[in-house]
C-alpha cells in the first residue's frame, strides 16, 4: 500500500536519489540526459525565478524523479509535467504522491504548445540535447509569460550573447527577438546526480509574444550558416543578391567585408528591407 508520508522523500540528497534508483532497479539513462538535480539552493532559485502565485499552472519538461516538480507543487503550483521515460511511472507513485501533478507521457519536442493557454509559466531542468530546439519552440508558440530553464552553460551564453562575441549567433537573435533573457546562476556538475561533464546555467526568459518573422530568420540563418565568410558571400551563397546586400551595408555605414556577427537585430531587420 502506498503511504502518503513517502511523498516527503528528500530528493535533494544524492544518497536518497541513489537508493531510490536502486530500489526501482533504474539507472540514469544518458540517452534521456538524466542528470538529477540534488542541490536544494539551485532548486529554490529556479522556483523563485518562475515567480508563481499559488494555484497557477506551471508546465514542466523532464520531471525525472520529480525533484523540481515537487518543489513547484510545494510552492503552490499545479504542475503539468511532460516526461518521455515511462520507466519513471512507478517512482512518481512515491515521489509525487498526493501532489497536484499531471504527467503527460510524450516527447516534449512533439508536444502541441498551442494547446496551452496564453501567459503560461514554464520550468524545466532540460536534457542538454533538446534544450535549443525546445526553447525555440516555446518562444515561437507565444504561449508563455515566463520560461525558466536549466541548460548547458554554453547554450545559456549563446542565448544572452551580444554582437561581435564568439557565442553570438542565430540562437542569440532568436531569443533577443522574442524575449528579455537573463542568466540567473551557474550550476556546477556536482549539483547533479550523476554529475554531467559540463557546467549548467539557469536562464529566465520573459517573452514579448511578438509574432514570428520567418523572412527575417531565413536571412539570419543564411548569414550565420557560414559565419567565417563575409556577410555578402554568406548571403550570396543562399541566393540573396550581393549588390543589394552591399547597398544595405553602405546605408548602415558598414564595410563590404563585415561578417554576420557584427550585426545586431535592428541591422538584420534593416538589411531585410534591402534584400527582399
Ligand atoms: C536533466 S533530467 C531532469 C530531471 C529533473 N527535472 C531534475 O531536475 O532532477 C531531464 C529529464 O528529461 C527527460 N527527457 C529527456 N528527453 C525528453 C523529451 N524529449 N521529452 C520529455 N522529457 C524528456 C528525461 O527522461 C529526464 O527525466
Amino acid at each position: 500500500m502506498q503511504c502518503p508520508l513517502l511523498a516527503n522523500v528528500n530528493l535533494t540528497s544524492p544518497k536518497v536519489v541513489r537508493d531510490l534508483l536502486e530500489r526501482y532497479g533504474l539507472k540514469a539513462d544518458k540517452r534521456f540526459g538524466q542528470n538529477f538535480l540534488v542541490e536544494r539552493s539551485y532548486l529554490q532559485q529556479i522556483v523563485e525565478a518562475v515567480g508563481l502565485t499559488p494555484g497557477q499552472t506551471v508546465v514542466e519538461v523532464g520531471p525525472g524523479l520529480g525533484t523540481l516538480t515537487r518543489a513547484l507543487a510545494e510552492a503552490g503550483a499545479r504542475v503539468v509535467s511532460i516526461e518521455m521515460d515511462r520507466r519513471l511511472e512507478a517512482v512518481y507513485a512515491e515521489t509525487l504522491a498526493g501532489l497536484p501533478v499531471q504527467i503527460i507521457w510524450a516527447d516534449a519536442l512533439s508536444f502541441d504548445w498551442s494547446s496551452l493557454p496564453p501567459q503560461s509559466l514554464f520550468a524545466g531542468n532540460l536534457p542538454y540535447n533538446i534544450a535549443t530546439p525546445l526553447i525555440t519552440q516555446l518562444l515561437l508558440s507565444n504561449r508563455f509569460r515566463r520560461i525558466v530553464a536549466l541548460v548547458q552553460k554554453e547554450v545559456a551564453l549563446r542565448m544572452v550573447a551580444r554582437p561581435a562575441t564568439p557565442a553570438y549567433g542565430l540562437l542569440s537573435l532568436r531569443v533577443q527577438y522574442h524575449a528579455a533573457a537573463r542568466r540567473i546562476v551557474d550550476v556546477p556538475p556536482g549539483a547533479f546526480f550523476p554529475p554531467p561533464k559540463v557546467t549548467s546555467s539557469v536562464i529566465c526568459l520573459q517573452p514579448n509574444n511578438r509574432p514570428d518573422h520567418p523572412g527575417l530568420f531565413r536571412l539570419i540563418e543564411a548569414a550565420f550558416a557560414q559565419r567565417r565568410k563575409t556577410l555578402v558571400n554568406a548571403l550570396k551563397a543562399a541566393g540573396y543578391p550581393p549588390e543589394r546586400v552591399k547597398r544595405g551595408l553602405e546605408a548602415m555605414g558598414l564595410p563590404d567585408n563585415v561578417r554576420a556577427e557584427a550585426l545586431g537585430l535592428p541591422q538584420f531587420e534593416q538589411m531585410l528591407a534591402y534584400v527582399v
